[in-house]
């Protein structure tokens, strides 16, 4: 039987440059055998996930349906390659809803984030290892501007929180987490990435 495969996420607010560095690396010789996936996914799940993060549906019922497309991530594509000793890359994945609905939650729960993050124990499969792009929030956004397919999260007050969650998350779990300064150059950040899950892996 070959050996259990690593799940590596990338996280970050929207515009700090993950889908970017997950597009590049997916074409890069070295990651051939890798999988390649995100958060939302391309599932029918997924695809109410955006329907949701489209429109003003309830909070509760918007981070339902995140945690449901992840449930069904893990048991289609998750823990099958991870069974069969492939190395995952995720773009997105837990790390966002405890960043996103920790904020979009706040008022609803005294600790949005830890209520977040407790309701996915018992059946998530927690990352190998997550890298943060940290970016400022002014320049994620003004990345984002021009892009067509913008979600409500995009906005520079709200960003600021969700870059607080992860950076908190990244405090409370730094064996697990690596933060980058993703406001280089993409070839910069690209690099980076790549020396980091090398010497990980
Ligand atoms: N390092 C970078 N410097 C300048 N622009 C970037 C950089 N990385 C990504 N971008 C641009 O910013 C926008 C958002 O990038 P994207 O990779 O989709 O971010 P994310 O997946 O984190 O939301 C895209 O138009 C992309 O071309
Ligand atoms: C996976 C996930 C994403 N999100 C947010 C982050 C993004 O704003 C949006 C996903 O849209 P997407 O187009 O995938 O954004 P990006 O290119 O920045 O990854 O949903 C959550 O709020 N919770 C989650 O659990």
């Amino acid at each position: 039987m070959s050996a259990k495969g690593k799940l590596i996420t990338l996280e970050g607010i929207d515009g700090s440059g993950k889908s970017t560095i997950a597009r590049r690396l997916s074409s890069h010789p070295g990651f051939s055998d890798f999988v390649f996936t995100r958060e939302p996914t391309g599932s029918w799940i997924g695809e109410a996930v955006d329907h949701a993060i489209h429109s003003d549906t309830d909070h509760l019922a918007e981070l339902l349906l995140f945690a449901a497309d992840h449930a069904e991530h893990i048991s289609k594509l998750i823990r099958p390659s991870l069974e069969s000793g492939r190395n995952i890359v995720s773009d997105r994945y837990s790390a966002s809803r405890y960043a996103y609905q920790g904020m979009t939650l706040s008022g609803r729960f005294d600790d949005p984030l830890g209520w977040v993050r407790d309701m996915h124990r018992g059946w998530t499969i927690e990352p190998d290892l997550t890298i943060l792009f940290d970016v400022d929030p002014e320049t994620a956004v003004a990345r984002c501007g021009s892009r067509g397919d913008k979600t409500k999260f995009e906005k520079i007050g709200f960003l600021t929180g969700v870059r607080e969650n992860y950076l908190r998350l990244a405090e409370e779990s730094s064996e697990s987490f690596i933060i980058i300064n993703a406001g280089k150059s993409m070839d910069d950040n690209e690099a980076e990435v790549i020396d980091i899950i090398s010497s990980f892996l």
